[in-house]
């Protein structure tokens, strides 16, 4: 992905929307967001989305009748979120269902997307909505977060969303072009189109500051972002959402600052690769070895042995028949429920687990091959 255009062929885009774009003076601006869903309709024929909206703080302590925009103190921005989330789901769900597209609710935390085994639920569930061809709408779960447990900004969450559903690119609006060489608010600051690592240099350009007030990142979470998309071998854009059709001036008419991942794709699976020491061992028979060879994920029926005390979430090494290191990747069970389903079909699995089985013990996008 090299200009901003090439994010017209990107497969999977998470979109993410700021509080100030969608609220003016405590109401929401229905008729922007209308247009936005116009061009997001337009943009599902080819690829699928996922939506990240922040607004539910500023929307709610409307509502609610807050000062400072329900930011005061925590408890006021978690009151505000609580109210003002439904509205927004609300928003939502009326402006893409005049397009016929489903709109999806998903309220997710830090924890949620750091640790492994929440990881793999809130990945599963995605990938399911866009699947069944709903648009998701995420936001962070901010009534219950605590301070120590946020993310604060929905910037770094849509880049951890990105991640977690294996997204080509990232487009965060804004309400400036994208990353100026200093405070846009100060005489002579140019635009940068395209960002080759966020370096500390790059870093040093932006405030922390919330322009609208209304927002919680500035341009220094929107950097942190792009942080987190560039080591997972995604592309991220911040864009200027105040215009009537956002995507198109971004992505046709190539306004805005692109920054360039820093690893190929597979680098999402890197970290797979490394660090972790896998917590035990599933051997798996011929059939399923050459299944993997054709990229597929590891289903019990092919697995043949169990070694080590894992829990669900866990790395643990995939090995063939004889013993050879096939490769290794999140399993989606204990140990003690792999040893129960190992060697049996799908349709069988349910009776020994007491739930209906997931789609594979290793899934083939949360494994990275030997
Ligand atoms: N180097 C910079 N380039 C662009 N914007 C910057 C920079 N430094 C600070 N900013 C400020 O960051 C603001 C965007 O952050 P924010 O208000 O949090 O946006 P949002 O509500 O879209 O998340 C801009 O309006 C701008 O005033
Ligand atoms: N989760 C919060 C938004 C936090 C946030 O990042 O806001 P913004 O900087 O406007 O994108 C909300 O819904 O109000």
């Amino acid at each position: 992905m090299a200009t901003l255009a090439d994010l017209r062929s990107a497969c999977r885009l998470v979109i993410k929307v700021g509080s100030a774009l969608l609220v003016e003076r405590g109401a929401p601006r229905a008729d922007w967001l209308a247009t936005l869903a116009a061009e997001i309709a337009e943009l599902r024929q080819h690829a699928e989305v996922i939506v990240v909206s922040s607004g539910a703080i500023a929307l709610g302590a409307a509502r609610l009748r807050l000062a400072k925009g329900g930011r005061g103190s925590l408890a006021d921005a978690q009151a505000s979120a609580s109210v003002g989330q439904v509205e927004l789901a609300r928003l939502w769900s009326d402006a893409l269902g005049l397009h016929g597209i489903t709109a999806a609710q998903m309220l997710v935390t830090l924890g949620d997307l750091e640790d492994r085994r929440r990881y793999l639920n809130a990945s599963a569930t995605l990938a399911r909505l866009l699947e069944a061809g709903a648009v998701p709408v995420v936001n962070e779960n901010d009534s219950v977060a605590t301070e120590e447990i946020r993310f604060g900004d929905n910037d770094r969450l849509a880049a951890r969303v990105a991640q977690a559903a294996g997204a080509d690119a990232v487009l965060l609006l804004s309400d400036v072009d994208g990353l100026y060489d200093r405070d846009p608010r100060e005489a002579g600051a140019v635009l940068l189109e395209r960002v080759d690592g966020v370096t500390p240099e790059i870093m040093a350009m932006a405030s922390g500051a919330s322009s609208s007030g209304l927002g919680s990142g500035g341009m220094r979470a929107k950097l942190q972002a792009a942080q987190i998309a560039e080591r997972a071998g995604i592309a991220l854009v911040i864009a200027n959402g105040t215009h009537p059709s956002p995507l198109t001036r971004a992505l046709d008419q190539g306004i805005g600052t692109l920054f360039l991942p820093q690893a190929d794709a597979s680098a999402r699976k890197a970290w797979l690769g490394g660090r972790l020491a896998p917590a035990g061992v599933l051997s798996v028979d011929a059939g399923c070895m050459n299944a993997l060879d054709q990229g597929a994920s590891v289903l019990a029926a092919g697995i043949i042995e169990v070694e080590g005390d894992f829990a669900r979430g866990d790395l643990v090494a995939v090995h063939g028949p004889k013993g050879e290191r096939l490769g290794q990747g999140l399993v989606e069970y204990t140990a003690s429920e792999c040893r129960a389903i190992l060697g049996l079909r799908q349709e069988q699995q349910a009776d020994r687990l007491g739930y209906a089985p997931r789609a594979a013990v290793i899934h083939r996008d949360h494994m990275v091959r030997a």
